[in-house]
């Protein structure tokens, strides 16, 4: 009896929380390891079946670097980084568009739905999702001044088809969202999925920003976690060069989505089963929350 008591104390520990957040959208970016693993792929769809199945309005933005990575490796083709973002000519935006569009939304989009979901996959071509611009990345010369570097096809979202997300989820869909976006002339664009994420949650004036990755969340120099930090921390840690490569677009893009009226935004373990649960259903939550 003891232990059925338990089990109904845990149910209700998650009440407070379930009354505040029905009918609120989280956009959840998923991505790094917990996309890798079966045990945490299957953790990762229950975890937002379990959100839907509450009211909550969750918006699925996945990543799928590594597997572009695969897929460029074996075609020969070589990669290259600037402060997380990937160099996209022409023939490397064809093969970002296969994996992301063609490869990986559909395996997210088939295990959700193995799981009891309602997912529907999306690129931001589909009814115009996520209509994009080339992005020019602010980076450091080399003699310290800031630049304006051209890294080819890769953008950043400029509107937010918010219509087509709420039409689905009136039919109790779960939208899935591959980061590609399409510009005014047709021309599709390599986005950082961490950035669609911001962004989307940004016009859906979403409650939270969730981002899953594959480290326990941000750590200052000393390589300790940080529980909280402020935006102008942030700044300061990637001038100090303490925050680094993929970590860089994903605080920024936290920061933008505050600023953009997002309630809350988390960098969190997606290694950890069962992670989005206990970010959103505990007192503490995990990982490092991005506040104003
Ligand atoms: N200050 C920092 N705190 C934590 N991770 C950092 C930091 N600076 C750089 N990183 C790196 O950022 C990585 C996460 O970014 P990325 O590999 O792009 O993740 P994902 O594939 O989940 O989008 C971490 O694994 C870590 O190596
Ligand atoms: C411009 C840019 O860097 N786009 C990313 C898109 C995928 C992504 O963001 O995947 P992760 O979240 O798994 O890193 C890329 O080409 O890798």
């Amino acid at each position: 009896m003891e232990d059925l008591i338990g089990k109904a104390n845990t149910l209700m520990e998650a009440l407070p929380y379930i009354r505040r957040f029905s009918g609120k959208t989280f956009v959840i970016k998923y991505g790094g390891h917990a996309m890798a693993d079966e045990r945490l792929k299957a953790s990762f769809a229950l975890d937002v079946i379990m959100l839907k199945s509450l009211g909550i309005n969750a918006v699925i933005v996945h990543g799928g670097g590594p597997q572009i990575n695969q897929t460029l490796k074996r075609y020969g083709i070589e990669s290259e980084f600037v402060r997380g973002m990937r160099v996209t000519d022409a023939e490397t935006m064809s093969v970002v568009e296969m994996v992301l569009v063609g490869q990986v939304n559909k395996e997210v989009v088939g295990y959700l739905n193995h799981h009891g979901g309602r997912a529907v996959g999306l690129s931001g071509k589909d009814g115009t999702l996520l209509l994009s611009k080339k992005l020019l990345l602010e980076a450091k010369a080399e003699d310290g001044s800031r630049e304006l570097v051209d890294i080819g096809y890769v953008g950043d979202v400029v509107k937010v088809n918010t219509d087509l997300i709420r039409t689905l989820e009136s039919g109790k869909y779960l939208p899935v969202i591959a980061p590609v976006g399409v510009g005014p002339e047709g021309e599709s664009y390599n986005i950082n999925a961490d950035l669609v994420a911001g962004r989307v949650a940004a016009a859906l004036n979403a409650e939270k920003l969730i981002l899953l990755t594959d480290i326990e969340g941000v750590k200052d120099k000393n390589g300790t976690l940080l529980g909280s930090i402020a935006v102008a921390d942030m700044h300061r840690l990637i001038e100090e060069e303490a925050i680094t490569g993929g970590m860089i677009p994903k605080v920024v893009c936290c920061a933008d989505a505050l600023n953009e009226g997002v309630k809350k935004a988390h960098i969190i373990d997606g290694r950890v089963e069962h992670a989005v649960l206990l970010e959103i259903f505990t007192d503490g939550g995990i990982g490092t929350e991005i506040v104003k």
